[in-house]
């Protein structure tokens, strides 16, 4: 991929939080229709990573691009967390059309007054996360499976380019977790989204990302095709013995 492809273009990454490096210069493309698993063990700074990107955060130095800077406010990026923060007693419906209410510039609209463009909008995307005929349920009767597809949904209905989804599928059973991972995939491939998910299953990235990238302290040390990975890189990369070699 040259870096003109790059939907996503982080440059020299680095965040320090009480004079301790949690990143520590990180370079990393992501291209549309990209599914990307980010992989490593607890602490090594992938939450701060989508954090920066997300502008939840702010890097101490370095650089975060995204192609198509076409939002009305913030960085055109969308985000999905292990707990969905869906409001459970509005209907799901509702919960997909506050996605679009950022982008639209219309916070604080009363859901009572969401536009009939906004609500057929948010239909096609539950229509994409196979939710269609949920949506005039509460939210909270979903099960966290379906909650989190709702969650993407919402995320869908923001319109960004870049979906970064922080372990969504960390508190599903396996077969949601399943299905929720190959919702980001086909997502990625058919709206053309740039994805980073984070992880802790590494078979879940084998199977569904189509490229495995693993950070330790705040470092790249593995970028490679998705399904390539050996069980020995992996033990490297939890274990730390040796870096590894960046493959991509
Ligand atoms: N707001 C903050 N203030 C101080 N330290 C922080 C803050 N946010 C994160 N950290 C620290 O930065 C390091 C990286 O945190 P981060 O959440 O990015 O890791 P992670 O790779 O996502 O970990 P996990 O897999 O456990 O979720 C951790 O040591 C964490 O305690």
């Amino acid at each position: 991929m040259t870096t003109r492809d790059a939907a996503l273009r982080l440059r020299g990454l680095t965040k320090a939080y009480a004079g301790r490096t949690v990143l520590d210069g990180l370079d990393l493309d992501v291209r549309s229709g990209e599914l990307l698993a980010l992989l490593g063990p607890n602490g090594c700074g992938k939450s701060t990573t989508l954090r920066c990107v997300a502008g939840l955060e702010v890097p101490d130095a370095g650089s975060v691009e995204v192609a198509a800077e076409q939002h009305v406010s913030g960085r055109p990026v969308a985000m999905v967390f292990q707990r969905v923060h869906l409001v459970p007693r509005r209907s799901v419906l509702d919960n997909v059309c506050a996605g679009g209410l950022g982008r639209l510039g219309w916070r604080g609209l009363a859901p009572a007054l969401f536009p009939t463009a906004l609500r057929e909008e948010a239909m096609g995307c539950l229509d994409r996360v196979g939710l269609a005929d949920r949506a005039h349920d509460r939210a909270g009767r979903l099960s966290g499976g379906q909650q989190q597809r709702v969650a993407v949904a919402r995320a869908l209905c923001q319109r960004a380019p870049v979906l970064l989804a922080d372990e969504p599928v960390s508190a599903l059973d396996p077969r949601a977790a399943e299905q929720v991972m190959s919702l980001l995939r086909d997502l990625a491939r058919s709206e053309g989204l740039a994805v980073v998910a984070v992880l802790h299953q590494p078979a879940l990235a084998a199977r569904h990302a189509d490229r495995t990238v693993g950070l330790r302290d705040g470092r790249l040390l593995l970028d490679q095709p998705a399904g390539t990975v050996s069980a020995a890189n992996l033990d490297l990369l939890y274990a730390g013995a040796t870096p590894l070699e960046v493959a991509a």
